[in-house]
């Protein structure tokens, strides 16, 4: 399905997940602008990719997700070359249990602030055109998982927050579908670090190894191909989907008002 037309905000751009999503949605006509606080990095990758795809489809933004000036900044300058904002990517994240509150700040509050700007722009009832916001998850947004409670504390409440937004943009009429990506272990720099990065509960390490030997690891692109779906799929709005070496998965989650249903 082509995206020709259609413009991307990606988060955490510049590597693992969030490059892959670039890449695809560029092999998919769409016009994409990085975010990543790795500028060098994501300048060389845009000048890659624009000889790849034009120039004129691809800009990178330096922005950390933190900060609400630099994330305004960044979707203002996304509008004024792309013109509108039709898929946002929020997915810049960390796993680092030492360093817990930047992990809360960047994994949850950054979630919500892109949401939230990407709605300033988006969100039918102000004067946009509606679209599609996929917020990265986790399969610990799931699970607990004992190696690491604080980034699974925030993968929870990417996954509940997204629900929710989903549910108050068809009661809005926000005309902007929220849906979760939940990967399972992936390929990637930050899983690469797990074993540095997991502070008091290092000791934990090679039981978190063995879990991963268990349930095996994905690759990047197997994430965004996931990502895509939900993109692409008007249907799919308030979604969580697992995404394993042994495949796609949406989650079911118990009705709470009406159990018995
Ligand atoms: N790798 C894995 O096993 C899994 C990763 N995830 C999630 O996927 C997302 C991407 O993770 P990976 O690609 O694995 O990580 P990665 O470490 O390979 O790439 C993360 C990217 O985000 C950027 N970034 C970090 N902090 C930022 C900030 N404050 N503002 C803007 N950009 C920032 C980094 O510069 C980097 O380019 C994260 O939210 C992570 O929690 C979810 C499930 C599994
Ligand atoms: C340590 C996190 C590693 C990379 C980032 C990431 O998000 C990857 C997550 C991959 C798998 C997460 C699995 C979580 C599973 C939970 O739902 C538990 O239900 C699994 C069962 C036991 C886990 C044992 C433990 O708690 O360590």
């Amino acid at each position: 399905m082509s995206l020709r037309g259609q413009t991307a905000v990606v988060t955490g751009a510049v590597m693992g997940i969030g490059r892959a999503m670039v890449e695809i949605l560029l092999q998919n006509d769409a016009k994409v602008a990085l975010l990543d606080v790795n500028k060098s990095g994501g300048e060389s990758l845009t000048e890659a990719l624009g000889k790849q795809y034009g120039s004129q489809n691809v800009l990178f933004l330096d922005c950390d997700v933190e900060s609400e000036e630099q994330f305004k900044a960044a979707f203002k300058r996304a509008v004024d070359a792309f013109g509108q904002i039709d898929i946002v990517f929020n997915n810049a994240g960390i796993l680092n249990e030492a360093t817990w509150e930047k992990t809360v700040s960047i994994n949850l509050l950054g979630v919500i602030r892109g949401t939230y700007l990407a709605l300033e722009h988006m969100n039918k009832t102000h004067g946009g055109r509606g679209g599609v916001i996929i917020n990265t998850g986790s399969m610990a947004g799931l699970g607990p998982f004992s190696c690491c409670p604080v980034y699974t504390a925030t993968k929870h409440g990417v996954v509940s927050f997204t629900r929710a937004m989903a549910s108050a943009s068809t009661v809005s009429g926000y005309g902007v579908r929220f849906n979760a990506v939940c990967p399972g272990f992936v390929q990637t720099d930050l899983f690469s670090n797990i074993p540095i990065r997991l502070g008091q509960y290092s000791h934990m390490a090679d039981a978190t190894a063995q879990l991963v030997k268990k349930m095996g690891v994905i690759t990047p692109s197997q994430v965004a191909e996931a990502v895509l779906e939900m993109v692409t799929d008007e249907t799919k709005n308030g979604e969580a989907l697992m995404v394993m070496p042994k495949g796609k998965e949406y989650i079911t989650f118990p009705n709470l008002i009406s159990p018995n249903k």
